[in-house]
């Protein structure tokens, strides 16, 4: 019989190996008791020693604040008070009794104490005897942990990503997006025809805020985040989030700011609240509603109530609506584009719809990221509004976007993914769930984003639109007059997905590039945007990434690879001095030759084999732009009437 040297094993009468465990030499390794021992009499003890409390809890010296002097516990029932304040419902007289920590671990959570509750002062029904559990900005590893638990559709994948699930909606719900009509914005925003802004009184967002908040308070806990936007430190704004699932507390937690210890110590009263009651329909007796989704926003009140869709895109671009809002009142441009910026400083813009290449393309190795969709033009500069970036997944290789690929990894939120059920490893060209795969990760999963996000005024404004005509140039230098035109077409083919309902490309305009998060009539954010680039000197770019050689289903769309090398070229400056040709009908200037770039792409009537079916294609489109540019003709841009003109002739002739 061998011995393992661990001790040794004789034979009993029964044959069975004997194992003695009385030690035969002082300095064998064979027992459990032979490491040090672990300073626990029970196992509860134990586990309390694996945690320690985050710091820091007390005030950082020298802080100005008048949250500096109080005392941690009092810190620490201001905020419960606060957040209790936000949860407030008819159902009590006050906010519901709110406590900090996972229902599920009472014991082991010191936070639960009795001092640390918000009571009502009259208990008017059984809802006000319950305690609403707070979880309060959660790290990504504890809502890791509540998502598996507790969120059917949740998993890790190979790559340390949270797989989530959003439910029946996977896009947006631009059709439900409502904005409360008071009198103050009955005269502030754009209203009727193309406007985003479906109105609804008042008493109707009440209804609904009252839904969303009994919902939440009925649950055992709800998830709570205090974060920021806007990386100008002279205009970030507050934002709360208040919802019930450990994903979209994750989600926000990547795409808002997060604050450090010390500014959540300090963080106050919120700005603007979002309720998030997602997993619960609005009620369709409820006047205005016309399906069980319902996005509202009440601007005065600084709140948003969303029920009836789980996609958080909502929320994120809940956000953007408010600050194109907010911001302009403070004459700053907010801009639904990404933004990076080279090495000598140069900063680009990448405005364009959803699917245009915003996010693909502001996410390049060679320059620093600033951000990916939303952004503010100040006196001073370019600043981000968010902390983080919303990238599609849909064919997503390793080889194609790098850095993208590399961000999907421990933090990062994926949404709708398909994965091996064994090995987690995702298939992120399977569209069974949806083609809208997503994934939300923080700024600084991008190996050379530039924090803070800020930067100096643009030097290249760039329009992106993804022409599923196939006959717009894959590259167009714009005067000012042209820009303005161009950005108030908003033209692209819609990409399968991210609006609800939407499975083939088809034809889009939408002004601003963005006319589903704009608050104020698309004149007024032009006015801005022609102001700023007149004044730092900067020079606008139509990039098609879109088809070439044929419609969509005939051509095939523009290799990612010319693009960047497009994208390249207008960054260095080269194509700047380029030689130039007129298109026919938009009159666009196209190059005749670029560096890494087949010619004959750049004039899309080569690439077309049915020369007569190319012509009647772009006399279509043209005739889509100019009946879409009615609706404006009657609009001054502006101060200067003169410019008023020369967008209006900036367009297509025919
Ligand atoms: N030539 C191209 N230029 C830009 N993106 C392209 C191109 N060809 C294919 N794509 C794909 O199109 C999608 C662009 O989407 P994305 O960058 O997320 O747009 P946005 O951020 O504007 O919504 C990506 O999936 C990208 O891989
Ligand atoms: C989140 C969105 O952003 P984008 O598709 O522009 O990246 C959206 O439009 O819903
Ligand atoms: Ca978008
Ligand atoms: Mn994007």
């Amino acid at each position: 019989m061998a011995s393992n040297g661990n001790g040794s094993m004789t034979m009993n009468g029964n044959g069975l190996a004997k194992i003695q465990t009385h030690k035969k030499h002082s300095n064998e390794i064979c027992h459990d008791d032979s490491g040090p021992t672990v300073k626990a009499q029970t196992i509860a003890e134990l586990h309390s020693l694996q945690k320690k409390r985050s710091a820091p809890t007390t005030p950082i010296e020298g802080t100005q604040t008048p949250f500096a002097t109080l005392s941690e516990e009092e810190r620490h029932r201001q905020q419960l008070k606060s957040i209790s304040a936000s949860l407030a419902s008819l159902t009590r007289e006050t906010g519901p009794k709110v406590v900090k920590g996972d229902p599920a671990r009472k014991s082991e959570t010191p936070r639960v104490s009795h001092e640390h509750h918000i009571a009502p002062t009259i208990v008017v029904t059984d809802s006000a005897l319950k305690f609403t559990h707070v979880l309060y900005n959660l790290s990504p590893a504890e809502l890791y942990e509540q998502a598996i638990k507790y969120e059917k559709g949740s998993f890790i994948t190979s790559s340390g990503a949270l797989a989530t699930l959003s439910g029946a909606k996977t896009g947006r719900s631009p059709r439900d997006k409502r904005v409360v009509k008071d009198d103050d914005t009955e005269n502030e925003l754009w209203w009727g025809k193309g406007s985003p802004n479906i109105e609804m009184d008042e008493h109707t967002f009440m209804v609904n805020r009252e839904r969303a908040v009994d919902y939440l308070n009925s649950l055992d806990k709800v998830y709570v985040n205090d974060q920021f936007l806007n990386w100008d430190p002279e205009n970030k704004i507050k934002v709360r989030i208040v919802s019930a699932r450990a994903y979209h507390s994750l989600f926000m937690h990547n795409m808002c700011i997060r604050p450090t210890p010390e500014e959540l110590e300090n963080f106050g009263t919120p700005d603007f609240t979002i309720y998030n009651a997602g997993q619960f329909p609005c009620n369709r007796y409820t006047h205005y509603m016309t399906s069980s989704t319902s996005i509202d926003l009440h601007l005065a009140r600084r709140e948003m109530v969303i029920l009836g869709t789980q996609y958080a895109g909502e929320m994120k671009k809940g956000l953007f609506s408010v600050m194109h809002y907010l911001m302009p009142k403070r004459h700053i441009l907010s801009l639904h584009s990404g933004c990076n910026i080279g090495k000598d400083g140069d900063v680009a813009l990448f405005f364009g719809l959803s699917g245009t290449g915003k996010t693909t393309l502001s996410t390049d190795h060679n320059r620093y990221l600033i951000g990916d969709d939303e952004h503010c033009w100040s006196e001073t500069g370019v600043s981000n509004i968010e902390g983080g970036c919303y990238a599609k997944c849909i064919d997503l290789s390793k080889e194609k976007e790098p850095d993208i690929f590399n961000a999907i990894r421990f933090g990062t939120v994926l949404e709708n993914v398909v994965f091996d059920e064994h090995t987690r490893q995702v298939d992120y060209s399977d569209k069974s769930v949806t083609e809208n795969t997503r994934a939300a990760y923080p700024i600084e999963y991008i190996p050379n984003a530039l924090l803070p996000c800020v930067g100096p005024h643009p030097k290249n404004v760039i329009l992106l639109a993804c022409d599923a005509f196939g006959v717009l140039p894959p590259v167009s230098k714009l005067n000012l007059a042209q820009t303005m035109y161009h950005f108030i077409s908003g033209y692209t083919a819609l990409v399968a997905g991210t609006e609800d309902g939407i499975k083939e490309p088809q034809a889009t305009f939408s002004a601003c590039f963005g006319a589903a998060f704009i608050m104020l009539h698309p004149t007024k954010y032009a006015a801005m945007l022609a102001e700023k680039m007149q004044k730092h000197g900067a020079t606008g770019w139509l990039v098609n990434t879109g088809w070439s050689g044929g419609s969509y289903g005939y051509g095939s769309r523009i290799k990612l690879p010319y693009t960047r090398k497009i994208i390249d070229a207008i960054h260095s400056g080269n194509l700047l001095n380029a030689n130039y040709q007129k298109t026919e009908i938009f009159g666009l200037e196209i190059p005749t030759a670029l560096e890494g770039v087949p010619s004959e792409i750049l004039e899309p009537v080569n690439m077309w084999s049915d020369k007569k079916a190319y012509k009647e294609t772009l006399l279509k489109l043209a005739g889509l732009f100019k009946k879409n540019f009615e609706t404006f003709t009657n609009y001054k841009i502006g101060k200067d009437s003169k410019l008023t003109e020369e967008i209006l002739a900036a367009g297509p002739i025919f």
